[in-house]
């Protein structure tokens, strides 16, 4: 595994680098940023939270915009920020429309042509870029947990849902719950699966919620009341209700909906400390 360093800067005491490797799974090379906090090594290993980002991100939104770096230090959690698709890939049209192609993977694995070679973003995520960070950083290997805005809240959404109690902590900003409903996600997603109703569904973390069956999971929520995704594509009170009717009621949803704030990075910053909070207390539970 050649992991080639692309950039690395001090931040609050610790390093924002920038990866990048050739991914077998996706067929492509992929960038990823990943924060070291302060003091971390071999011999003081820490927490790891990873975070998907949204519609039209690289790995730099985040790392940018969210300003997360003075609280990963502060609770010393390294923070894995993955790319949010295959780019590069000489595939027609790849990046023609914001919701299709590069920059939105919806993070599934694509069964349709001509993305199926490329868009295996799920196993990327869940499998591939796992291990690769789990084997190369110094992580507790049992100490992970999953964040995510947008299209990125679906996709952290997914791998709970599908490994169950893998992740220790799960929050949301701004998450796509209900995608094959939503009029902006569905193209991306028809594009990379196909239009089969159950298949689609298999994609879907609404459907998916239902048949949850693992152990307990308590799910943080914060959503802009100004967001201008949040009616028609967001769809969360479908993933609450869904959730609810869950079997045991394993799953339990807090949602914060925030008076004025729209869906950007403006928003994400300001309740990002709230989020390494509440992954803290359970990483370190
Ligand atoms: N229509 C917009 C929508 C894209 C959008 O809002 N993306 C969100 C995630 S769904 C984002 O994080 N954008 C990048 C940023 O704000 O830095 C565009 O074309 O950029």
């Amino acid at each position: 595994m050649d992991l080639k360093s692309v950039s690395s800067s001090k931040s609050f005491g610790g390093y924002q680098k920038v990866y990048e490797h050739f991914s077998p799974t996706l067929q492509c090379n992929m960038k990823f940023g990943i924060y070291l906090p302060p003091g971390v090594s071999e011999t003081e290993k820490c927490p790891v939270l990873f975070y998907l980002s949204g519609l039209t991100c690289t790995e730099q939104n985040v790392i940018t915009k969210a300003g997360f770096q003075k609280f990963a230090a502060q609770y010393k959690i390294i923070v894995v920020a993955p790319d949010t698709s295959p780019r590069n890939c000489n595939i027609p049209n790849e990046d023609e429309k914001w919701n299709v192609g590069s920059g939105a993977s919806m993070y599934v694995n694509a069964t349709e042509e001509p993305w199926n070679k490329h868009y295996q973003m799920f196993t990327y995520i869940t499998e591939e870029l796992h291990q690769l960070v789990l084997n190369n950083f110094p992580v507790i290997q049992d100490k992970i947990s999953i964040t995510g805005h947008s299209m990125g809240g679906h996709g952290a959404l997914l791998c709970a849902l599908k490994y169950p109690g893998r992740y220790k902590s799960v929050s949301l900003f701004a998450p796509a719950c209900n995608i094959s409903n939503s009029p902006t996600l569905i193209g991306g997603l028809t594009a990379l699966v196909g239009e089969e109703k159950d298949i689609l569904q298999k994609w879907d973390t609404t459907f998916l919620v239902k048949n949850y069956d693992g152990p307990e999971m308590e799910i943080l929520i914060h959503v802009g009341s100004d967001d201008e995704f949040l009616t028609k594509d967001l769809l969360i009170d479908n993933f609450v209700k869904a959730a609810n009717e869950c079997k045991d009621n394993k799953i339990k949803t807090k949602v914060f909906l925030e008076d004025g704030y729209d869906h950007g990075y403006y928003f994400v910053s300001t309740f990002i400390e709230e989020h390494f909070k509440y992954h803290s207390s359970k990483l370190s539970s």
